[in-house]
């Protein structure tokens, strides 16, 4: 199932009464990692969980391939897209090692099959938190967490991987070690998207930046392009320093704007 778009066309999305999402189109293609940017409350989650098939959109398609989404079974939808929710809890006292198990559940696999299964054994080693296998998940701290949940969805081994927000609670070290994974699984011809914060992060790692604001996309295209400081001054309200080195894209945001002046009166 490997090598098929992740695509939405025209989507839009009302929840609770309000227009969340409005004619978003967006391609997540194999071999590509695609950071999803935007202030809160612009519609990143709504955009990935309507891709993950988790909600339903109000107009618009998502499509796997040629096929619609909503044509693949649940079980199917679960092999095709990995989905890691944003700040994701677990109510349970699961070791982690079962935890991050739960991956293969889409395959017929899980926990307690008595063996250890390489997809969870590689996706505990990319994390890095093989440490945790026997700690129960309910008593590990908030990052320590944050990469067993990683490893739950990177053991699904699936075509498309969506994370909401991956590393907004890890240490920096972490941080760069967790992207560096996610670049790597789209290496490997997988289709990334990551929602996420970091700026520097998103210009270092990503092979395209796409933009929410106010529930539309406002651009699309590689880092280069995409994170200009007009652009985020633009939608973010910062001025931000850039630099172009030899070994990557350097952006980061450096101070607020005022707010805009609002129009002049027209005796002025
Ligand atoms: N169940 C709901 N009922 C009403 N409004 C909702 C509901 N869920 C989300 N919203 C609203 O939809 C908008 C988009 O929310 P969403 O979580 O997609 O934003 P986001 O871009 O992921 O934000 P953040 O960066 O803060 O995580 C927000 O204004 C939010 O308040």
């Amino acid at each position: 199932m490997m090598g098929a778009a992740l695509t939405a066309r025209a989507v839009a999305a009302r929840l609770g009464g309000r227009q969340v999402l409005a004619d978003v189109d967006m391609t997540l293609s194999p071999g590509s990692l695609t950071a999803i940017i935007g202030p809160n409350g612009a519609g990143k989650t709504t955009l990935v969980r309507v891709m993950a098939g988790l909600v339903r959109p109000e107009a618009g398609t998502v499509l796997f391939g040629e096929r619609p989404l909503s044509a693949l079974s649940a079980r199917e939808r679960a092999r095709t897209v990995a989905y890691l929710p944003q700040g994701g809890t677990v109510a349970w006292p699961l070791p982690a090692a079962d935890v991050v198990a739960l991956g293969r559940v889409p395959h017929g696999g899980g926990p307690g099959t008595g063996r250890i299964d390489p997809a969870v054994a590689h996706a505990m080693r990319a994390t890095d938190s093989e440490a945790f296998a026997g700690r129960a998940v309910t008593t590990l701290s908030g990052g320590e967490r944050a990469r067993v949940l990683l490893a739950r969805a990177l053991a699904v081994e699936a075509p498309v991987l969506i994370c909401d927000e991956p590393v907004a609670a890890l240490d920096p070290r972490h941080q760069l070690a967790v992207m560096g994974v996610l670049a790597a699984e789209a290496r490997k011809g997988r289709a990334v998207a990551v929602v996420m914060h970091d700026l520097a992060l998103a210009a270092r790692y990503a092979d395209r930046v796409a933009i929410l604001a106010e529930g539309r996309l406002v651009a699309a295209g590689t880092p280069h392009e995409v994170l200009t400081p007009a652009m985020l001054a633009e939608v973010f309200g910062v001025a931000s320093l850039r630099e172009e080195r030899p070994d990557g894209l350097l952006v980061l945001p450096w101070r607020p704007l005022a707010p805009e002046p609002g129009p002049l009166p027209p005796s002025v």
